[in-house]
């Protein structure tokens, strides 16, 4: 979108240009508005890539506006037609209304110069359970394990779930 110059914005006939809802034309977006109220991905340093899920590659990055360390992660969109897919954004909307200690924290939604470059800013957690259990040198112990189980994120992730069906 940026390719046409310092003022212009959207086009219609280049990849990821906006058509009007209501009169099918195409439309340039203001380049105040390009990111909306999001913040550039520029803003962030990208330090290494620390892994790759169904949804998208995660990547340690840093805030250069704070110097925080945080986990930036693209999400895949090449085979979109249709935007976002609504897993991206029920991934996005569970995060924000997510709200514990023991769960990752979304911080913010960023967004590259073209409309398919969406990026989730979450707390950067050093180890997960999964890479604990890849690489640990002996099985957990059942008191361990009985100690992961009743961890509170669970109690309330279960809450969540009965919630939600109800
Ligand atoms: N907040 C984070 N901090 C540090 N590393 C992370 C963070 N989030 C994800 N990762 C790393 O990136 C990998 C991919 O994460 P992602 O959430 O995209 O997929 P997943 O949940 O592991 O797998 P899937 O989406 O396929 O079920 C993780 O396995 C983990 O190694």
């Amino acid at each position: 979108m940026c390719e046409q110059g310092e003022n212009s914005a959207a086009s219609s006939s280049k990849k990821g240009g906006l058509v009007s809802f209501l009169t099918g034309k195409p439309i340039e977006i203001p380049k105040k508005h390009l990111f909306g109220i999001c913040r550039f991905v520029g803003e962030f340093e990208k330090l290494n890539r620390v892994g790759e899920g169904t949804y998208g590659v995660v990547y340690r990055a840093r805030d250069t506006k704070t110097n925080e360390i945080v986990a930036l992660k693209k999400m895949r969109m090449e085979k979109e037609k249709d935007g976002m897919p609504i897993s991206g954004l029920r991934e996005i909307m569970l995060l924000q209304s997510c709200n514990h200690p023991n769960i990752v924290c979304l911080k913010e939604v960023v967004v590259g110069r073209s409309l398919e470059s969406i990026f989730l800013v979450m707390e950067y957690c050093e180890q997960d359970l999964a890479s604990l259990l890849d690489n640990m040198q002996t099985p957990f112990m059942e008191a361990q394990v009985k100690c992961i189980m009743i961890q509170p994120t669970l109690d309330w992730l279960a809450n969540w779930d009965i919630q939600c069906l109800q």
